[in-house]
């Protein structure tokens, strides 16, 4: 890959479940060291583009290259690529260690032996997150949070040129919100592109680079990201807008409150 080569090319993607149109062309192109935080209300289709990104979901139309290499023709080098799922319930999956599930992103679909100085190497990804203490610690002991720093470690070892995050913080605990955006930051300082969907930017103002709004599986914005407000997390206000399929796409403008991309009526 030519260092001036998009890391995500999506033109025209289209997604269909059943009878359900999903996503309704999307284009989307994210640059090395870009970091972009996908955006919209709950069934926009966020975590359905990711996981079209990661090939989890075949796309009914359209194509998506990521790395310089087309997803359809299977040549993604997946190394290269780390991907933390939206979070799954505490208690769930098979017993292992915080330590275990880290060195399980050191594994492929080509590699199923850990590498030389694997230890060193989950060591890291565990101080990464602020978790070298809680290595032989029992996943089902960690708090969601802890859960979920875990998760991003996971994806950290592999040492990512692309990460890929589906609402890595959503109901965690503070602590583990700002560790998150301490080794967001750090990774965009070192050059990783990181596309982060989120129900808001929260911690991450500031470290995102742009903002793509989608909205009934299409692309409303993209730019710049809305500026943060100190009192964007205020109790009481609502994280999510519900909209109404009949409306016009409207103009997006900056929620006051929480400074979040917000649709006004045109
Ligand atoms: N397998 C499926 N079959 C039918 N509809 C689906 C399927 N997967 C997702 N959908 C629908 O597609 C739409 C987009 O879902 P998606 O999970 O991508 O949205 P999202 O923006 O990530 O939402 P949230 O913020 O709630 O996670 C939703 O209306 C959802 O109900």
């Amino acid at each position: 890959m030519r260092m001036s080569e998009p890391v995500i090319e999506v033109e025209d993607l289209h997604v269909h479940a059943g009878a359900s149109h999903i996503l309704r062309g999307i284009g989307l192109t994210v640059r090395p060291g870009e970091a972009v935080a996908l955006l919209g209300a709950n069934g926009s289709g966020k975590s359905t583009l990711v996981k079209t990104l990661i090939g989890v979901i075949t796309p009914s139309g359209g194509t998506v290259r990521l790395l310089g290499a087309s997803l359809a023709d299977d040549h993604v080098p997946w190394e290269r690529v780390g991907y933390v799922p939206q979070r799954v319930g505490a208690g769930t999956g098979v017993p292992s260690t915080a330590a275990e599930v880290v060195a399980s992103g050191l594994l492929s679909g080509r590699r199923w032996w850990l590498p030389r100085g694997w230890r060193t190497r989950v060591r890291e990804a565990l101080e990464e997150v602020g978790l070298a203490d809680r290595a032989e610690s029992a996943m089902h002991v960690l708090s969601g949070g802890q859960q979920q720093r875990v998760l991003i470690a996971r994806a950290l070892v592999r040492d990512p040129d692309l990460l890929v995050l589906d609402e890595p913080v959503a109901g965690v605990d503070r602590p583990s919100q700002e560790a998150f955006a301490a080794s967001v930051r750090r990774l965009v300082e070192r050059g990783v592109t990181v596309l982060v969907v989120l129900h808001e930017l929260g911690e991450l103002a500031g470290i995102v680079t742009r903002a793509v709004v989608l909205r009934h599986g299409r692309v409303v914005h993209d730019g710049a990201p809305p500026h943060p407000r100190a009192d964007h997390d205020a109790a009481g206000h609502r994280h999510v807008h519900p909209h109404d399929d009949s409306r016009p796409t409207p103009a997006l403008t900056q929620n006051p409150v929480t400074g979040s991309p917000e649709e006004v009526a045109p």
